[in-house]
């Protein structure tokens, strides 16, 4: 479990986090939202002891995080970009690691598996390619057998293949009982493996609710109507206390009542049907609703926006695709878990 109470964090005249109030448990994936600039990096970093709050407390396993023993096998974390000790190769960077934290030797090898990093294991990470940095960050964070684990953007630069494990992996953690926080800028990614969601915008606390309830809290959800006959459909439907609104390419959305019932109020008269489907939001749309007036760098209005990907199914997470050797072509920007 993490434990945020009033947690705050300036930085001269900005206020980065504040006073956020909000517990992460265990056994459910924990989406972490918020616009560029929310105070989302600052938080995490606050969790892990990195950064001192101004003000508030931050509790994980019921302490601080400098007060753990050995907190590799407490807390794993894959944190914002930072560059692998150049000199050792991964497999050497994950011992020293686990040296450090009482963690046996054989847990190595574990983890470079589960990452699919074993034929690189013995390759320094600067010639590693993001996603593979990425799988080293992840690698360390699963070292210590962590009951908490946290993740900043961690799909960021994996293939689709990369981004469907890790998103088994990660309810597959939840599943265990382990608590699971994870942030992403991936809205489809994270409808997908969230159950529960805490939204942060301007560093204050929008919402800390189910997936489920925050898109119905959030968004418009309606009942898509296609007839052939939409004056006789408007009446009977509007005589049934249906609110009616024009939709795209001759549809019309039902708002206040489900399916059913607009099924049954036409039947009854009679009315042909050629489509009636309930339709609710996506979790981008509750959530660009809700953080619309805490974003804080947006582009000119008509600027194209970059929609959400949702990949498609691959292969179990117990068995990661193996990262072969990187061709040639070095990335700079690397993360390392802590
Ligand atoms: N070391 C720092 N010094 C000064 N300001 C900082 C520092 N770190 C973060 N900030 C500011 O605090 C605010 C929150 O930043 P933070 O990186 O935590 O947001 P974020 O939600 O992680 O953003 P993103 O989604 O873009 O990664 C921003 O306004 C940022 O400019």
């Amino acid at each position: 479990m993490i434990e945020l109470t009033g947690l705050t964090k300036r930085y001269g005249s900005t206020t980065a986090v504040d006073r956020l109030t909000f517990t992460v448990r265990p056994g459910v994936v924990t989406g972490f939202l918020g616009p560029n600039g929310a105070g989302k990096s600052t938080t995490m970093r606050m969790i892990m002891g990195l950064d001192r709050p101004t003000s508030g407390n931050v509790l994980v396993d019921g302490t601080h995080y400098a007060r753990l023993k050995e907190p590799l096998t407490k807390v794993g974390a894959l944190l914002e970009a930072r560059s692998v000790q150049g000199g050792r190769t991964a497999y050497h960077h994950l011992l020293w690691l686990a040296k450090s934290n009482g963690i046996p030797e054989h847990r190595v090898d574990e983890v470079l598996g589960l990452v699919g990093l074993t034929q690189v294991a013995r390759k320094r990470p600067s010639g590693f390619s993001l996603g593979m940095g990425q799988r080293l960050g992840i690698a360390a964070a699963l070292l210590g057998d962590p009951r908490i684990l946290m993740f900043d953007e961690p799909v960021n630069g994996l293939d689709p293949e990369g981004i469907h494990w890790i998103r088994n992996l990660m309810k597959q953690l939840a599943a265990e009982g382990r608590t699971v926080f994870v942030s992403s800028h991936l809205m489809s990614e994270m409808a997908l493996t969230a159950d529960h969601l805490v939204v942060i915008g301007r560093g204050q606390l929008l919402a800390d609710m189910s997936m489920a309830d925050f898109i119905n809290q959030n968004s418009r959800s309606y009942v898509r109507v296609r007839t052939p006959e939409p004056e006789r459909l408007r009446d009977v439907l509007t005589a049934g206390g249906v609110h009616l609104v024009d939709g795209p390419d001759g549809t019309l959305e039902a708002e206040g009542a489900d399916a059913a019932t607009i099924g049954e109020l036409v039947a009854a008269d009679g009315v042909v049907l050629h489509e009636l489907s309930p339709q609710q939001a996506s979790l981008e749309e509750a959530f660009m609703r809700l953080t619309a007036q805490t974003v804080q760098y947006q582009a000119a209005p008509g600027t194209a926006a970059g929609a959400g990907w949702a990949p498609p199914p691959g292969p179990d997470w117990r068995q990661p695709p193996q990262v072969a050797e990187p061709a040639g072509s070095v990335d700079v920007s690397k993360k390392e878990g802590i």
